[in-house]
């Protein structure tokens, strides 16, 4: 039977941790996660979690290409475990500026478990209403959908987003459209909407049927509580897994590709599309 096994590593960070520190303990997660559980598909980070996800004045100082120190690292750390990882996003420099006049970008970063980048993915939504990411980023200008290998053979396609995104389902219906079985999203969620958060997921899974892995962040940086609440939703709508509160912790499931595409088959809802 096919079937498509994630860990989601939600990552807890204050204001006093570096990031070299944060880098280095977050990597002994992954190596424990893959340690400990046999045959992952895939292990994925949140958003953000080395530069923090809201303290705007680091972000300058963090950001650096694609292909730099964090790829590198990340790349090693993924060949060492012999998983793909989806390391999260970082802030990337960009090789020039873009069409606005910026040049970072909140960009996720997926490598095979060979340390190839198998996908990167510029955010396309950008959180702040005009601080923050509106004001210092570039926004995304294309959607992703990537085959994964499974580690019992075949693969499985998944669609990448990051947060914010979860808020404009139009972006999931397209991912959807270009194959995507499961969406992998990223973020760094604040606690006061993380009602949003769980909602909007199980929303973005049932309307695609797609199944959905959210990983947000934990702990209180720049003054910000971050909300938690990791989870892995099926297709169908049934949450497989929960991280209950902001704390660090690293949730495991199991998402049966057979019966998403029974289920598919069997209620095929999106073929009565009216557009
Ligand atoms: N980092 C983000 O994109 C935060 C999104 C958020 O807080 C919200 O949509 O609410």
């Amino acid at each position: 039977m096919a079937t498509f096994t994630v860990a989601a590593i939600q990552v807890a960070y204050d204001d006093v941790e570096s990031i070299a520190d944060r880098i280095t303990r977050v990597s002994d997660l992954v190596r424990a996660a893959a340690a400990e559980h046999a045959g992952l598909d895939l292990i994925v980070l949140p958003e953000l979690w080395a530069p923090t996800g809201f303290d705007y004045e680091r972000w300058k100082s963090a950001a650096e290409p694609l292909g730099g120190p964090f790829t590198q690292t990340m790349s090693a750390l993924a060949t060492e475990i012999g998983v793909t990882l989806h390391a999260g996003s970082f802030v990337e420099r960009l090789p020039e500026p873009g069409a606005e006049a910026k040049s970072l970008a909140n960009t996720s970063l997926v490598l095979g478990a060979d340390g190839q980048v198998l996908a990167t993915y510029r955010k396309v939504h950008r959180f702040g209403f005009g601080s923050g990411e509106p004001k210092l980023m570039e926004a995304g200008r294309g959607r992703v959908v990537l085959p994964l290998p499974l580690q019992a053979g075949g693969s499985v396609m998944v669609g990448l987003a990051t947060c914010y995104d979860l808020r404009f389902p139009e972006l999931f219906r397209l991912l959807g459209e270009a194959g995507a079985e499961a969406f992998v999203v990223p973020a760094a969620w604040p606690l006061p909407r993380v009602a949003h958060w769980t909602l909007l997921g199980q929303a973005r899974a049932i309307e695609n049927q797609c199944a959905i892995i959210q990983v947000n962040t934990g702990g209180t940086h720049h003054n910000t509580v971050m909300g938690g609440n990791s989870q892995v939703v099926a297709a169908q709508g049934e949450v497989l897994g929960t991280i209950d509160g902001n704390g660090e912790a690293v949730l495991v499931a199991t998402i049966d590709l057979a019966a998403l595409a029974d289920y598919r088959e069997t209620f095929p809802v999106l073929a009565d599309r009216r557009l």
